[in-house]
């Protein structure tokens, strides 16, 4: 592959940093939602000197504002999720400690909100707590009925929320999977590859003694490949090739699919000459795979360690020049940058 065809891999790193996900957003939505509705209550509570209850509120606004900022300026929704799950739980529980029963109608969306900070399972662990610390603290305050109409009606929003929370999360996933992996053979596409550079020069511009390095590879003579045996075969070898290379690489590295028959794996923390034997341990174990010797196939492989200051690009484009030279030397061969 030519290196204007690899130039389609540019990073862009401010268009990028722009973008907000949909966690961020959500967070954000329910931060800022929750000090704009507990602020009035804050203002009504000091007015009816309710002190108590009023302190309680202008803390969970003052909390509230507290992860809207975080997640606003450093975009960590992980730790704010919590923060602000764990607020949801002490206002709503000091509350209904504080006022009583009359209070339990906002048990509903404080529950729900939680479905929307953490991993359904849990939030539901969480909220099934919850409740029945609630449970322990109006136990002389509510009748029998009125405490089965609060628990099945609670519980009935719990579930209902767990199974929707579910079923997002998994359809997100999905969508997440198949946005950055290649549906032939499941390696990163080149858009999952375009993420991790951009990830891999940020951390390089962070931390300057990280070490990174890069491993090109085609197939060599693909298509006579296809062309002698048909291009189902081809698509067959392509999808047998990546789990002969995933088979080498650490579970933590990554392979991806660049286009056609031409890939990249990127191996972290590995200096040059961890590379170089890697990329030998990958040649030698297509070229000796009993499926894929059947076919001749043989990937010739080019290598570069990421220099301080170069661009992403630059970086492919020495790792696509070994590979090069690779290919003219005779093929089936490592080159290094
Ligand atoms: N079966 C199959 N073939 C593909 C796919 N993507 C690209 N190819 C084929 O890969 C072949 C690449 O051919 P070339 O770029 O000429 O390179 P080559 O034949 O591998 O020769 P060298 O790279 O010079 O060793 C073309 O015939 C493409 O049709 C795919 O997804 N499936």
């Amino acid at each position: 592959m030519e290196l204007k065809v690899i130039q389609g891999v540019m990073v862009k790193p401010d268009q990028n940093r722009a973008s907000r996900t949909t966690e961020e957003y959500i967070i954000l939505s329910l931060s800022g939602f929750t000090a704009l509705v507990l602020f009035p209550f804050v203002v009504l509570r000091f007015f009816t000197q309710d002190w108590l209850l009023g302190i309680l509120d202008f803390i969970g606004v003052f909390c509230a504002l507290a992860v809207f900022v975080l997640v606003y300026t450093t975009h960590n929704t992980r730790v704010a999720g919590k923060i602000l799950a764990a607020i949801c739980c002490c206002v709503l529980i000091a509350t209904i400690e504080l006022k009583g029963s009359e209070q339990l109608s906002w048990c509903y969306p404080a529950l729900t909100a939680l479905f929307f900070l953490l991993l359904p399972r849990q939030a539901l662990v969480l909220s099934l707590v919850v409740l029945a610390a609630i449970g322990l603290m109006i136990l002389d305050e509510v009748t029998v009925v009125g405490a089965l109409r609060f628990y099945l009606s609670a519980i009935a929003t719990v579930l209902f929320s767990f199974v929707f929370a579910g079923r997002m999360r998994a359809q997100q996933l999905q969508l997440v999977h198949q946005a950055s992996n290649d549906p032939l053979t499941g390696a990163g596409n080149r858009r999952a590859l375009e993420q991790k550079l951009l990830d891999l020069m940020s951390l390089h511009r962070r931390h300057t003694d990280t070490v990174t390095s890069l491993i090109m590879f085609d197939i060599d003579r693909f298509k006579c490949i296809n062309d002698r045996f048909g291009h189902a075969t081809g698509d067959d070898i392509l999808v047998g090739l990546i789990q002969v290379i995933n088979q080498r690489i650490r579970t933590t590295d990554q392979v991806y699919r660049l286009g056609g028959e031409e890939f990249v794996v990127i191996a972290e923390q590995t200096p040059l000459k961890d590379a170089v034997l890697l990329a030998e341990t990958l040649r030698t174990s297509v070229e000796n795979d009993p499926v894929l010797s059947e076919y001749n196939v043989t990937v010739s492989v080019g290598t570069a360690q990421y220099a301080e200051e170069e661009t992403a690009f630059e970086w492919l484009g020495r790792a696509d020049k070994a590979m090069y030279r690779a290919k003219n030397e005779g093929r089936n061969s490592c080159c290094v940058a």
